[in-house]
C-alpha cells in the first residue's frame, strides 16, 4: 500500500481563521480590496507564513507576493502554485485564502520533510484577483504574463479617485509601477502552475465530494454601462415627457436576464451587481445611470454573441426612449482548458489515494486561467457548503481542505 505524506490540517485552517481576522466583517465577512492597508496587513502575515515554509519572499512591481525555494537546479523552471488573498467588498473567509495557504502548506511539508527536488518551487498571491477596489480583476496574474503597461494603471481609478499606479507606487515593498516590465514572466521560466480553489458552486457539495478535478475554467467579460437622459424634478414632468435613464436601465437590465436564459443548456451567465444614479436624489429624475455587466461562458463565440444580443437591445431602448449610452469595456478574459496532462495528474493522485474526483468545469474566474498563456495549469476545487461564496456564509471545513491540499502535495511531488 503505498503511503502519503500527511499536511497539518489544523495549522492549515487556524492561519485561514488568522486570516480572516484582517478586514473582518460581522463574524464571518471579510473586506480586504487590493493594495489597502488590509491588503499588506495580510501581505505580511502570508509572508511570515512563506518564510516559515523556507521560501524567500519578494514583491514584484505588480504586487504580487513571490515566495521561492530553489531545487538541486536553479536553472530549471520553477513548479508555481498560489491564488489570492484579496477578497470581494462583502466577502468570506475562504475565496483565494485556501489556495495561498494551502500552496504555503505544501511547501512547509516539503521542508520539514527533508523532500530534496530539482525544480524551483514558487508560491505566489496574486495582486487584486477579485478587482474589488479598481473594477477589473485577475490583475496580478495579468501584470505576471505581460498583459499589462503602465500607461493602463494611470487609467483606472478606485472610488475615491486614487489611480491603481498612484497606489502602486505608495504600498511599499519595494513596488515601482514604472517597473512592471521587470516582473513579466517569460513561456520557459514556469514549468506549470496548479491552483486549490473552493468550487463556490453547489456541484460538490450536492454530490457529497470533498474535492473535484477542474477541466476548464469560464472567461469573464466585464463592462460598464452608463446611460444619460434629461435630469427634472420628480413632481412635476409629466411621465409622458420624461427621458429617465432609470426606467432605461430597469429594462435592459431585465432584457439581459431574457438573453442570457433563452438557452437552458448554455453555461453563460450575466450579473449586474453594481448601479449608480447621478445626481441621486429621490425627488430627482436621474441624469444618468451606470451599472456593471459581469458576462461569462465556457463557449468564447456565444458569449460574444450574447454580449451583441445585448449591445443590440441597449440601443434600441436608448433610441425609444431618447437616451444616449455609452459601454465601457473594463476586462474580457477567454474561456481556457486546464492542461491535460495536469488533469491526469490529478486524476491519478485521487485514485491512488482511493478519492474518486469528479471532472468539472469553473463558473468562476482564477488567476490560473491568465497562467495558461505562459505555461500548463491544474486546478483542484474542495467543497464549499451549499455552493456559497463571495458573501460572508462561504464555508468550507478543515478535512476537505486538508483533502484538498494533500492532492495538492501529490501533485507538486510529480514535477518537481
Ligand atoms: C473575473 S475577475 C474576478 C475573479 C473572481 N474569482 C473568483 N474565484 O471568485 C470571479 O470569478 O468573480
Ligand atoms: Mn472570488
Amino acid at each position: 500500500m503505498q503511503t502519503f505524506y500527511k499536511i497539518n490540517s489544523k495549522r492549515v485552517y487556524s492561519r485561514i481563521m488568522e486570516l480572516a481576522e484582517i478586514g473582518k466583517v460581522g463574524d464571518t465577512g471579510v473586506k480586504r480590496p487590493a493594495l489597502t492597508k488590509e491588503d499588506k496587513e495580510g501581505q505580511l502575515l502570508a509572508t511570515k507564513w512563506m518564510e516559515e515554509a523556507g521560501l524567500t519572499v519578494s514583491h514584484d512591481h505588480f504586487g504580487n507576493v513571490i515566495g521561492r525555494k530553489e531545487g538541486k537546479d536553479p536553472s530549471l523552471p520553477s513548479v508555481m502554485l498560489g491564488s489570492h488573498i484579496d477578497s470581494v467588498l462583502n466577502g468570506g473567509r475562504f475565496d483565494g485564502i485556501i489556495g495561498v495557504i494551502g500552496a504555503i502548506e505544501v511547501v512547509q511539508t516539503i521542508t520539514d520533510e527533508n523532500i530534496s527536488h530539482d525544480h524551483p518551487i514558487e508560491v505566489v498571491a496574486f495582486c487584486e484577483e477579485e478587482g474589488s477596489r479598481f473594477n477589473d480583476g485577475l490583475f496580478g496574474s495579468r501584470g505576471m504574463i505581460g498583459q499589462i503597461d503602465v500607461g493602463s494603471l494611470k487609467k483606472r481609478f478606485d472610488d475615491n479617485g486614487i489611480s491603481r499606479y498612484e497606489a502602486l507606487k505608495t504600498f511599499g515593498f519595494g513596488i515601482d509601477p514604472d517597473k512592471i516590465n521587470e516582473s513579466v514572466r517569460k513561456k520557459n521560466e514556469i514549468k506549470l502552475f496548479l491552483e486549490m480553489h473552493i468550487e463556490q458552486g453547489p456541484y460538490l457539495d450536492e454530490t457529497n465530494q470533498p474535492v473535484g478535478i477542474v477541466k476548464g475554467i469560464a472567461g469573464p467579460a466585464w463592462y460598464t454601462i452608463s446611460l444619460e437622459g434629461v435630469a427634472g424634478h420628480a413632481g412635476t414632468v409629466p411621465m409622458g415627457m420624461r427621458q429617465d435613464p432609470m426606467v432605461g436601465a430597469a429594462e435592459i437590465i431585465t432584457e439581459i436576464e431574457k438573453i442570457c436564459k433563452q438557452d437552458p443548456e448554455a453555461d453563460t451567465v450575466a450579473t449586474v451587481g453594481r448601479i449608480q444614479s447621478f445626481p441621486g436624489g429621490s425627488n430627482i429624475i436621474p441624469a444618468k445611470v451606470e451599472f456593471s455587466l459581469d458576462l461569462r461562458d465556457i463557449d468564447r463565440e456565444r458569449r460574444q454573441n450574447r454580449y451583441d444580443e445585448i449591445k443590440e437591445k441597449i440601443k434600441n431602448v436608448c433610441a425609444a426612449r431618447k437616451l444616449s449610452y455609452s459601454i465601457e469595456t473594463n476586462m474580457e478574459i477567454d474561456p481556457v482548458p486546464c492542461s491535460e496532462k495536469l488533469v491526469k495528474t490529478f486524476l491519478d493522485v485521487s485514485k491512488a489515494k482511493g478519492i474518486n474526483a469528479p471532472i468539472m468545469i469553473s463558473g468562476a474566474g482564477h488567476d490560473a486561467m491568465l497562467m495558461a498563456a505562459i505555461t500548463d495549469i491544474g486546478m483542484v476545487f474542495v467543497r464549499c457548503k451549499d455552493g456559497i461564496s463571495h458573501q460572508p456564509n462561504e464555508f468550507a471545513t478543515e478535512e476537505d481542505i486538508a483533502i484538498g491540499t494533500e492532492l495538492l502535495l501529490e501533485a507538486v511531488l510529480q514535477h518537481i
